[in-house]
């Protein structure tokens, strides 16, 4: 069979991380750096040993797992029972059961982080395609755990790929050349598969990683709705990763812990970081003809980074490193904020449209006089896209 691929992008979150989790508004966007997934369906005489093999490019990793023990892990009362059609949530039973199936892995002590991301995989992959053998193929430009959806965008074009591989997500429509849209109900169905990978790398994710991971453009989420923010003024940002490793399930459940300590006070800071969420999106989708200066909109915008900030802190997931990074920008008069779980990962800072290049570039030399490492990126792109043959 042809190879089949797909690729989902990252995300930064203007605001709302962690309260989102407890029902917040929180405002996200896609971000043009990708995680690239393609996948060929292995024949008898191609796969004479019959196993489904994934490699992981950027920690450069190979795994094999022969067909049939799959199959005593996964199916172990009856034949393959994949429904591509159907996501459901992995048991606690079967993620103990992979668990230990990992075990029998040789990951090394060093990369012990990977093995959320190899259970979410064999979840994903069994329940679409069965013990089918097959090859799967993973390059990503996203730092792992650094706060730009690494996880989501592993599982949303995961998921891309497994379901145009089972004949589920159309492709070819673009007459097989290059990367392709995909259909709005296939992206639906793509973002519910890709949210029981999430549960598995998160525990308790909030749904909005993986949406815009799947929709692209600049989202409001809240309490699992989505409402696609349009902004014809792009907002600009520049991402510091600190380069401090930090894992978000363990930090959403400590804000999780903090909250049910202090239920009150922190109910009180998920109700501010809503209507800052709220603020900022509306914000956002001023335009050109509506009364205010761009200028003045930054300012905005600035401001309730900042207050978002604080809130975080409040939350207890800043570090040092990122409030290196707040002295550090605040020095230019720009401001900053932590993106994604924070406890280390990215920073997010906003460039307002008139900061010359040249200070923008004194800025990048000082961030990375620390050891930090600056990306520019577009805001507000494509969502998973699809592809046949090799893109
Ligand atoms: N390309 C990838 N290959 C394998 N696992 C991945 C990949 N990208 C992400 N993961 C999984 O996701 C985890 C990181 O997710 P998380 O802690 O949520 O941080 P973030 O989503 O901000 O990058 C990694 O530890 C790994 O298990
Ligand atoms: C902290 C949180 O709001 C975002 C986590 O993003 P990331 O995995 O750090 O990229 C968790 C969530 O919304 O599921
Ligand atoms: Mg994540």
């Amino acid at each position: 069979m042809e190879v089949v691929g797909a690729r989902a992008p990252g995300k930064i979150i203007l605001a709302g991380e962690h309260a989102v989790v407890h029902g917040s508004a929180a405002v996200a966007a896609a971000i043009d750096l990708y995680t690239r997934c393609s996948l060929r369906l292995l024949t008898e005489d191609e796969s004479a040993s019959s196993a489904v093999e994934l490699e992981l490019r950027d920690p450069g990793l190979a795994f094999s797992w022969p067909c049939a023990r799959l199959r005593e892990v996964f199916f172990p009362t009856d034949s393959d029972s994949a429904a591509a059609g159907e996501p459901r949530p992995c048991s606690p039973d079967l993620l103990a059961a992979i668990a230990r199936l990992l075990e029998e892995q040789e990951i090394p002590e060093a990369k012990i982080w990977l093995s959320s991301g190899l259970s979410a995989f064999l979840f994903l992959y069994t329940s679409i395609l069965g013990c089918r053998a097959g090859k799967v193929t993973v390059s990503s430009d996203l730092p792992m755990g650094a706060g730009l959806g690494s996880s989501a965008a592993f599982c949303v074009s995961m998921s891309g790929a497994l379901l145009t591989a089972a004949g589920v997500v159309a492709v070819g429509g673009g007459g097989g050349k290059g990367w392709e849209l995909v259909r709005k109900d296939d992206l639906e169905l793509v973002n519910r598969w890709a949210f029981q990978g999430e549960k598995i790398i998160h525990g308790k994710p909030s749904g909005i990683d993986n949406s815009v991971s799947t929709f692209g453009s600049m989202i409001k989420f809240k309490k699992g709705e989505l409402t696609s923010l349009k902004s014809s003024n792009p907002v600009k940002m520049l991402i510091t990763d600190t380069r401090v490793g930090r894992n978000t399930k363990a930090l959403v459940a400590g804000v999780s812990e903090r909250s049910s300590r202090h239920p009150d006070a922190m109910a009180s800071v998920f109700h501010a970081v809503n209507s800052i969420s709220e603020e900022l999106s509306s914000i956002v989708e001023l335009t050109a003809n509506d009364e205010i200066a761009i200028t003045s909109r930054e300012e905005k915008l600035a401001e309730l980074m900042e207050m978002n900030q604080g809130l975080l802190q409040c939350m207890g997931v800043s570090h040092s490193s990122i409030e290196t990074v707040l002295r550090t920008t605040l020095k230019f008069n720009l401001v900053s904020k932590l993106t994604g779980a924070g406890g280390g990962g990215c920073v997010l800072t906003l460039i307002p449209t008139l900061l010359s290049n040249l200070v923008l570039d004194k800025v990048i030399a000082e961030l990375e006089s620390h050891s930090f490492r600056c990306f520019k990126v577009e805001v507000g792109g494509q969502g998973l896209q699809v592809c046949q043959g090799d893109c």
